[in-house]
């Protein structure tokens, strides 16, 4: 959603873009049936799609919020590493706080670096929600932050109620109580939720050495923004400005060759997609589609903010009963589709872990 005053690239028009639905926001808060099939069909085919956030009065506060915390966050990345590093997460033990570019996915046969800085700021942590501690030091924020909590606190409150209305339609439209997913993510249960903002240098120079100084990794491999992953959690609200973000063609199985799409920025409009625990609890029905972030086309800073919605840390990640007995061979093979390594049906002497585990193991596997 650029604003006229920025300097944003024009999207290139020859890449292959993924044909992702367009869905209005509106609608669905206005119970358009036909608008809600639409979400069911996106979140069981390519998982992700386009919400038009225009007209309601929620959408425009999103909008709104998101192009402030593009701001905040070009303000708090322009800090010194050393600065920023203060608030750095501590690996395997909390999910939030600050990740220097650099990470190496522990799946990644290349070990490529990620060049991807973010702040992961907890929703429970802004609202003053009480959880047990984890972290061997108190959670804080940089003050670009910290002085800006009512808008953070602004922003995950809309971000939430957004994700809320995805829950509630999906729910609907699968024959559920509409309020069988909303009752697993509920905005005051601790939770994984946060809000993250992202930053992505350019691309190196084009001097070789220099490039090979600053960009590869220990392998000798260049680096990438974001490495393939899915999300863990139920539902992202997505705000991105500059192109770089790609899809996994659903149609990839098929032809047994993995295609990335573009996802094109849409001005006004969210990107929307389900993570691992809808997949999970739908027993593959509903699918979390692997993703990733590539150097864009254009030769700039690349900021993203984003809202995750998760379970609460409690919530046992399985099928809910209704999906339980699904046909495992049909299960299984949607869930390969869905998100490569999950496995929708556990093995001998897996247990069932509770979200809050889950997802830190999770963020284990990605290097965070
Ligand atoms: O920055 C983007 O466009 C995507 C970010 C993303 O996939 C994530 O933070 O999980
Ligand atoms: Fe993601």
């Amino acid at each position: 959603m650029p604003s006229p005053s920025d300097d944003i690239p024009p999207f290139p028009d020859n890449l292959p873009l993924a044909p992702i639905a367009i869905i209005s926001h509106a609608k669905l808060l206005n119970g358009d049936q036909d608008e809600a099939a639409r979400v069911l069909e996106a979140a069981k085919t390519d998982g992700f799609f386009d919400l038009n956030l225009q007209d309601t009065r929620q959408g425009e506060a999103l909008l709104a919020e998101s192009e402030q915390l593009r701001a905040l966050a070009k303000d708090a990345f322009a800090a010194p590493l050393h600065e920023k590093l203060h608030y750095a997460l501590e690996r395997g033990v909390s999910l939030f706080g600050y990740k220097p570019a650099g990470t190496v996915k522990t799946t990644d046969r290349d070990q490529r670096p990620d060049t991807t800085e973010f702040f992961n700021i907890s929703k429970d942590y802004l609202h003053n929600t009480p959880t047990p501690s984890r972290g061997t030091k108190p959670l804080t924020y940089p003050p670009q932050i910290e002085n800006h909590r009512p808008l953070l606190q602004s922003f995950t409150r809309h971000g939430h109620a957004c994700g809320m209305l995805i829950l509630r339609t999906l729910a609907s439209q699968l024959g559920l109580p509409p309020d069988e997913f909303t009752n697993l993510n509920l905005f005051d249960h601790p939770s994984g939720d946060h809000c993250r903002l992202t930053h992505k240098t350019p691309p190196p120079p084009p001097n070789p050495e220099a490039a090979a100084a600053t960009t590869t990794g220990p392998a000798g491999n260049p680096p990438i923004g974001l490495p393939s992953h899915t999300d863990f959690g139920s539902v992202t609200i997505l705000f991105n400005w500059l192109g770089g973000l790609q899809i996994e063609s659903h149609g990839h199985q098929a032809s047994r060759e993995r295609e990335w799409e573009w996802v094109k920025p849409l001005p006004s409009h969210a990107i929307v997609n389900l993570g691992d625990a809808m997949a999970t609890f739908t027993n593959g029905v509903l699918k979390s589609a692997k993703h990733r972030v590539v150097p864009s086309p254009a030769a700039t800073h690349r900021y993203s903010v984003v809202y995750f919605v998760r379970p609460h840390n409690d919530v046992p990640m399985k099928p809910l009963a209704q999906f339980a007995n699904r046909d495992r061979d049909h299960a299984g093979a949607a869930a390969q589709q869905v998100a490569g390594k999950f496995s929708a049906t556990l093995g001998p002497g897996q247990e069932v872990l509770a979200a809050g585990e889950w997802m830190r193991q999770r963020a284990v596997q990605l290097g965070n």
